[in-house]
């Protein structure tokens, strides 16, 4: 298991959206935020079909390396959209990202897409034991790309790597569209823990970079950063 000491949770909120009546901007909690948390929240979406992960993807940031506890057990599919906010260390700075769940169910998606123009990183969920949840990866993409901005962080998320013997799409194929694509690719488990601290801090780490920069600093190379990372955790890849 990854060592996450990241769950400084702090400024939690939870809110049910109805369809397009509240955006990102409109749902901040100033009255429960402490100080450290004054500063523009990045917005961070999770998103991917239904079932893959993305609502215990964020609980297992938020909830289990509190507790110890993966709230696994009956799936109860996303309804709309909700967030939560949490903040990460980032070089003695501390950024501070609104996570949005959405839903992955067909029937949601125009809700979803009213929330992408607000984005400044998207996590873009599979699971390795469903091959139509990675087939979908490519349509999901040009729905981001239809809808949120030109320089929105994207990075691919192949969830469940704990499931090794279900598993029916390979790590070199989530490697591979990822890389067709130009963006960040890593195996994450929501059940033990797998790289799920890495992927919030290298997003966290480049919006912070892209906020702090100067004209002549050099630019974050996320992909070269996720990689010395995992080769210094030693915990990519498969659980
Ligand atoms: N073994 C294992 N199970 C997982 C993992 N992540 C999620 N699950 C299980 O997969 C099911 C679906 O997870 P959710 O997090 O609800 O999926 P979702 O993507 O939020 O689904 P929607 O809300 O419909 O979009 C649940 O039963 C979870 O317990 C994981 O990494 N490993």
């Amino acid at each position: 298991m990854c060592n996450f000491n990241l769950v400084d949770e702090v400024c939690v909120k939870i809110r049910d959206v109805k369809r397009g009546q509240v955006s990102p901007d409109t749902n901040s909690d100033s009255e429960n935020e402490p100080p450290h948390c004054s500063s523009l929240p990045k917005t961070t979406i999770l998103v991917g079909d239904s079932g893959v992960g993305k609502t215990s993807l964020l609980t297992c940031v938020l909830v289990r390396f509190k507790d110890g506890a993966f709230l696994g057990g009956n799936f109860i599919a996303t309804v709309g959209i909700d967030f939560r906010n949490k903040v990460v260390d980032v070089d003695n700075l501390k950024v501070k990202l609104q996570i949005w769940d959405t839903a992955g169910q067909e029937r949601f998606r125009s809700v979803t897409h009213a929330y992408y123009r607000d984005a400044q990183a998207l996590l873009l969920l599979y699971d390795i034991t469903n091959k139509p949840s990675f087939d979908n990866i490519r349509a999901w993409l040009t729905e981001i790309h239809e809808y949120a901005q030109k320089d929105v962080v994207i990075m691919l998320l192949g969830n469940k790597s704990d499931m090794a013997a279900e598993r029916v799409v390979k790590t070199e194929e989530g490697e591979k569209l990822a890389k067709e694509h130009g963006i960040p690719f890593m195996e994450t488990s929501a059940k033990t823990g797998v790289n799920i601290e890495l992927a919030f801090h290298a997003i966290a780490k480049e919006l912070k970079h892209r906020a702090t920069q100067q004209p002549n600093d050099p630019k974050f190379k996320i992909h070269e950063y996720i990689d010395s990372q995992k080769h210094k955790s030693g915990c990519c890849g498969s659980a």
